[in-house]
């Protein structure tokens, strides 16, 4: 099964076009969605998930039509929104219940066996009778992820799900992603090129609320080969270098600045070729569409 996304647009009530002819097909399994702050990527997940409307365009998740058939989707979606607040003073099993009810599961004893499956494979069931109030930033969005495979969905769309975690609860979440993502599709909406690269076998590069590229991550960054340079410089000579050269990112490391641009052919002899890195490949599209941008 697939979810299609064909011609989909929106601009908001102030003028902010937001979505403009967005075109992706999304396959089983973990799907990338990376842009900047602001690029449109919630209003997609919002879009998709029956939270808000398009202006045109279309969404078919197999053959059900998202946008017409809003009950449906419901049925068959686990959502996991940007800001998940939860209640402080009730415990996850106690919370978990009351979603489950909401989802329709109204045979207590299934309920009862549905919200303790979901605890332990989200690791939360030795918590379980703790106040929400009290969990880390990890285990809240764990119990995000429980509440969102209430009802076996087909599709779960999370949005920037990492942000504020620490290394090792982000790399626990990712592990509880990428199990739940080989048999259902799993939207994974977010800033953080290193949660695509780490888990998504498919991604989409969205700016200012267009599509800039889509396809497996390891294929597009073959395709940039021979093509990033780097380059240690002094902070005082990255004025000139930005104008000279197409400048994907700029870093420090061990309080050196570190440069890589772009260029079909090595710059000068001082630049070194380097394996591109999805960052590469995201900075260098985001750069290009800037030019582009700015030349129009
Ligand atoms: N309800 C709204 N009314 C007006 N403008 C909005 C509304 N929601 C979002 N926007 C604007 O639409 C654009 C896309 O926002 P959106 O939240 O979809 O981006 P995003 O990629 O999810 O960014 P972020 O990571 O900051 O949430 C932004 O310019 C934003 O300010």
């Amino acid at each position: 099964m697939e979810l299609r996304i064909e011609h989909l647009s929106k601009t908001y009530a102030n003028g902010t076009q937001a979505l403009r002819d967005v075109n992706l097909t999304i396959p089983t399994g973990m799907f990338g969605l990376l842009g900047p702050n602001g690029a449109g990527k919630s209003s997609l997940m919002r879009t998709i998930s029956t939270l808000q409307e398009a202006d045109s365009g279309s969404i078919m998740l197999g053959d059900l039509d998202v946008l017409r058939n809003k009950d449906a989707v419901r049925r068959v979606l686990g959502y996991l929104p940007q800001e998940f607040g939860v209640y402080p003073k009730i415990s996850a099993e106690q919370l978990l219940d009351h979603f489950a009810v909401l989802k329709g599961i109204s045979d207590s004893k299934q309920r009862r066996d549905v919200v303790a499956g979901l605890l332990q494979r989200t690791n939360l069931y030795e918590v379980r009778k703790k106040n929400l109030g009290g969990y880390s930033g990890g285990m809240k969005q764990r119990f995000g992820i429980a509440q969102a495979l209430l009802g076996n969905p087909r599709l779960i769309i999370v949005d920037e799900p990492t942000a504020g975690l620490d290394p090792a609860e982000r790399n626990r979440f990712h592990n509880l992603l990428a199990e739940i993502g080989e048999n259902i599709i799993v939207i994974l909406s977010t800033h953080i090129v290193g949660d695509v690269s780490d888990l998504c076998r498919n991604m989409a590069i969205i700016n200012k609320g267009q599509v800039l590229l889509t396809g497996d991550p390891l294929v597009v960054m073959q395709e940039l080969r021979g093509q990033v340079w780097r380059r240690e410089v002094d902070k005082e000579q990255l004025p000139a270098l930005l104008l000279e050269q197409q400048v994907i990112s700029t870093r420090l490391f061990a309080g050196r600045t570190i440069v890589h641009v772009v260029a079909p052919t090595q710059p000068g002899s001082d630049y070194d070729a380097v394996e591109p890195s999805l960052e590469d490949v995201y900075f260098a599209r985001i750069a290009q569409a800037e030019t582009v941008g700015a030349e129009v």
